[in-house]
């Protein structure tokens, strides 16, 4: 059970720890590169290697601006890609949105929310995917759900004792 994590540059790397820091919570094994479709096309093809070779399940990638990364990544390989628009450029991540989302017919390519908590849903994303093989993992998700509705609860506590 990992996934992997490829961001478009070393200065995505912020956004890269959110998402492994939920992926270590659910107990999900990650591996992370830097890499680019625009200006890396061999680090592409090195990472679809050992995607094949490791059975990776699902594949996480985060990128800012013009982000062909996880499209071209969902067009060679045949696991899920989950796409995490940045707001590195001064569209403030409409652009790699849209770039994301609007994958034409028969090459999709899944996509989050743009930025930090995009990155925190596709860890959640992921471990939703490789639950659906896992019940340990089904467990994981249902408590950090739990977790989350405490955190609430106790904020209600706080403002309303
Ligand atoms: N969108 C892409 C791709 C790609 O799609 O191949 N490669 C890098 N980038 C993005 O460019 C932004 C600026 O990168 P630099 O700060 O390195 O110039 C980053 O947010 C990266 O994800």
């Amino acid at each position: 059970m990992s996934v992997y994590v490829v961001i478009g540059s070393k200065h995505d790397f912020s956004y890269a720890l959110k998402c492994i820091e939920l992926l270590d919570k659910f107990g999900i094994q990650h591996r992370l590169f830097i890499a680019s479709a625009h200006r890396t096309p061999e680090k592409i093809d090195e990472i679809l290697h050992l995607v094949k070779e490791n059975h990776i399940q699902v594949l996480i990638a985060m990128a800012g601006y013009a982000a062909h990364l996880p499209g071209v990544l969902a067009a060679r390989a045949l696991c899920p890609v989950i796409g995490v628009p940045l707001d590195s450029s001064s569209l403030l991540g409409l652009d790699a949105l849209f770039s994301i989302v609007q994958m034409p017919a028969g090459i999709p390519c899944a996509c989050v929310g743009i930025g930090e908590s995009g990155a925190k849903n596709a860890a959640i994303l992921a471990a939703e995917i490789l639950a659906l093989q896992n019940s340990q993992l089904q467990e994981r998700i249902k408590a950090y759900r739990e977790e989350m509705k405490e955190a609430v609860i106790q904020a209600n506590r706080e403002i309303a004792p």
